[in-house]
């Protein structure tokens, strides 16, 4: 299988937030790899710290929030040396506001809000062209017009001057992603982009990114905590627990042979999954605080399968299958590759 051009490179990314009460550490160690034209699902439970690393990966994380020394979010994408890439973690402001919006654009949660409502549609996107790229207003609205039939808008000509509160909540992230892709990104980040619509305009959007990752090559970062999401759209999936990612596989392999307890856990508590007749499981215990985290595997005080070294140390990654890692102690005794720092490849 041939693989695609890497894009962006993360090794040991930790985020803390410095609290009066201590280090809350949202990120702590996570590795990983994203391709051209392969959407990356980041999955796990609310606070295990993916959007903290959608943020640090737009250089947006603010104070008290750091990225601590070590950390490297390395870009490959249109960079003065794509062999060394940018060190993001690192980068200079000029650097990172040269990369966001040209390189690397962001999908949220909420579209409305997203959306200024004092400006037309038409406008904002304009806006974005033209901060980014020298052409003619005139230019840029044909530009804006072309993008808005692209993410599927009937009658873009007459859309454009609509304000978003004209538009339904499906038809603001549209134009979220047509604002998005309006200077050709090589990463597209979508944290969370269908939370908020309904379930068929759900299923559009997600089918629209997809034939946009096509289209343009782009590579997609797409958060979730829904893994009926991921089957449906990613390529790869890493799966976070309590700030780091504990299974990382292709998304088939994944659904066919999870191996981290936690995700087996995730994966029984899906409805889709369970089956007929079956109750569905519930995750017994809480998501650590990041402020006290323990000393070994984040995930032991939950596991069914815990032993006393994953009370002592952490997991290393062990290769399972080709892109296929996880770290746990339960197959750290098999006789398989384990790797400090992790380069998912075949
Ligand atoms: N400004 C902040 N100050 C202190 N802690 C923060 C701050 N922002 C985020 N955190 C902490 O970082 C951790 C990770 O948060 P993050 O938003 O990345 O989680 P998430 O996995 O995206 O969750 P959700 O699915 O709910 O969005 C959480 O414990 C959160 O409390």
């Amino acid at each position: 299988m041939s693989i695609n051009k890497k894009i962006l490179r993360v090794e040991d990314l930790r985020v803390y937030f410095h609290t009066k009460k201590g280090d809350s550490k949202a990120v702590d160690g996570n590795h990983f790899t994203m391709y051209e034209n392969e959407t990356l699902a980041i999955v796990g439970e609310s606070g295990c710290g993916k959007s903290v690393t959608a943020m640090s990966i737009l250089g947006l994380v603010s104070e008290p929030g750091e990225i601590m020394p070590g950390s490297k979010i390395i870009y490959m994408g249109n960079v003065d040396k794509p062999e060394d890439g940018l060190n993001l973690a690192t980068a200079t402001d000029e650097q990172l506001r040269d990369v966001r919006g040209n390189e690397i654009s962001m999908i949220f949660q909420e579209p409305m809000t997203s959306l200024n409502p004092v400006f037309t549609v038409g406008d904002q996107i304009i806006e974005n062209i033209t901060i980014h790229e020298s052409v003619s207003k005139e230019e840029a609205r044909k530009r804006a017009i072309d993008l808005l039939g692209q993410v599927g808008i009937s009658r873009p000509e007459s859309i454009i001057d609509n304000y978003p509160f004209q538009l339904s909540g499906g038809m603001c992230q549209r134009v979220m992603i047509a604002m998005a892709l309006s200077c050709n990104p090589k990463l597209l980040i979508a944290d969370e982009p269908t939370t908020a619509l309904d379930v068929t305009i759900q299923a559009q959007i997600l089918t629209l990114m997809n034939q946009l990752k096509e289209k343009f090559g782009t590579s997609i970062m797409l958060i979730t905590h829904d893994l009926g999401v991921v089957a449906q759209v990613a390529d790869h999936v890493n799966v976070m627990y309590a700030g780091k990612v504990v299974e990382t596989a292709p998304v088939g392999e994944l659904f066919k042979n999870p191996k981290h307890p936690y995700t087996v856990g995730l994966m029984h508590s899906m409805p889709s999954l369970a089956t007929e007749g079956e109750r569905l499981a519930v995750i017994k215990g809480t998501v650590p605080n990041p402020l006290y985290l323990p000393k070994g595997c984040h995930f032991a005080d939950r596991c069914p399968h815990v032993m006393p070294i994953c009370r002592e140390k952490q997991p290393k990654a062990t290769k399972i299958a080709s892109r296929h890692r996880v770290w746990c102690f339960l197959y750290e005794q098999e006789e398989v590759v384990q790797e400090e720092i992790v380069e998912v490849e075949a």
